[in-house]
């Protein structure tokens, strides 16, 4: 049985939901405005450690989303070394944007070496990529592109969505201004766990590392290593937003993570198995040892281990 919400919107979503007595699934088409909620206020309670990350994503994302008259298409690149929560802040960013959060279906994720490993189909990938964004904004003009991954990724792909990301009023009579684009890599890992420490190592709180200490050096080694960006102008053309560092995790996050996770996973948090599970975690470099190698990744799987 299928049932049909026409709205004024030409952002529907196609949601199944189960009707437990007559055994049947039934259909339904909501409306999703791209607009649900832009409620991240709780970014920073959910993102431990990242107390840059939380601030620029929370203003720009909601400035962002409640203008109806963008100049040009948001455009953020989350940068940090494995585990540190670069997928799960562009997750927190759907799941505030879109009522399906990552599975909506205005929410396109592209990993490199899933979707783009081939390089003699490189051609075939740029037709696609081009293809698919337009097919998406027409469909919804508040579609998020997520590019994971990206240093590994062709340049010359990164230049075939150049045009999008710029603020052309439209092009072949589509509008790109209300899309989002976010761009994850590990690209300036090193230079953001080496600011890091040195604070550490001169006493200073963490949280007093700013996005200027850390932005240029950020679009400057993404710049010059090879993949992704290399050599790519989108730097130079002032088209990325925000480059957003992610800083190593600590101990003490880890710990939030693991608490975080047990709760999300129906159990009772546990400050003796976040204990155990964050000290087990190799923590680099030699000889502090305070950054979590892993960051928060492998935590999962070992919360179960350890209860
Ligand atoms: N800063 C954080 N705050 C809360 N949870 C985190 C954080 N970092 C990581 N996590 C947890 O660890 C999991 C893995 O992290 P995530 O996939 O976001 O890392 P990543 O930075 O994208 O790593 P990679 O570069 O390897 O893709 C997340 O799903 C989340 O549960």
């Amino acid at each position: 049985r299928r049932s049909l919400t026409v709205t004024s919107s030409n952002c529907v979503e196609f949601v199944q939901t189960t009707t437990f007595f007559i055994n049947i699934n039934s259909f339904k088409f909501l409306n999703e405005p791209c607009h649900i909620r832009t409620n991240l206020d709780d970014l920073e309670n959910k993102l431990f450690g990242q107390h840059i990350a939380a601030d620029v994503i929370l203003k720009t994302v909601a400035g962002f989303m409640s203008n109806n008259n963008p100049q040009k298409p948001l455009v953020l690149s989350l940068h940090g070394r494995t585990g540190t929560g670069k997928n799960f802040a562009a997750r927190l960013m759907a799941e505030n944007i879109y009522s399906q959060g990552m599975a909506s279906k205005f929410v396109h994720v592209f990993a490199a070496q899933h979707h783009f490993s081939h390089q003699s189909k490189i051609e075939t990938y740029k037709a696609q990529l081009r293809q698919q964004i337009k097919y998406n904004v027409s469909n919804c003009e508040r579609s998020m592109f997520i590019f994971d991954q990206m240093d590994q990724m062709d340049p010359s792909l990164i230049d075939t969505i150049k045009p999008y990301l710029d603020n052309y009023n439209n092009l072949d009579g589509v509008s790109y201004r209300k899309a989002i684009f976010i761009f994850l890599s590990n690209t300036g890992g090193t230079n953001i766990t080496q600011t890091t420490l040195d604070f550490w190592n001169n006493g200073r709180d963490r949280k007093e590392i700013k996005l200027q200490d850390l932005e240029l050096s950020l679009s400057l080694s993404a710049i010059n290593k090879k993949g992704g960006f290399w050599h790519s102008d989108l730097i130079d053309k002032h088209l990325v937003d925000f480059f957003i560092p992610f800083l190593p995790l600590e101990y003490s996050h880890v710990v939030q993570c693991v608490l975080a996770e047990m709760k999300a996973r129906g159990l009772q948090p546990d400050v003796n198995v976040a204990d155990k599970v964050a000290k087990e975690l190799v923590y680099s470099p030699k000889p502090e040892r305070i950054f979590s190698s892993p960051g928060c990744k492998t935590i999962v799987n070992r919360i179960y281990f350890y209860i």
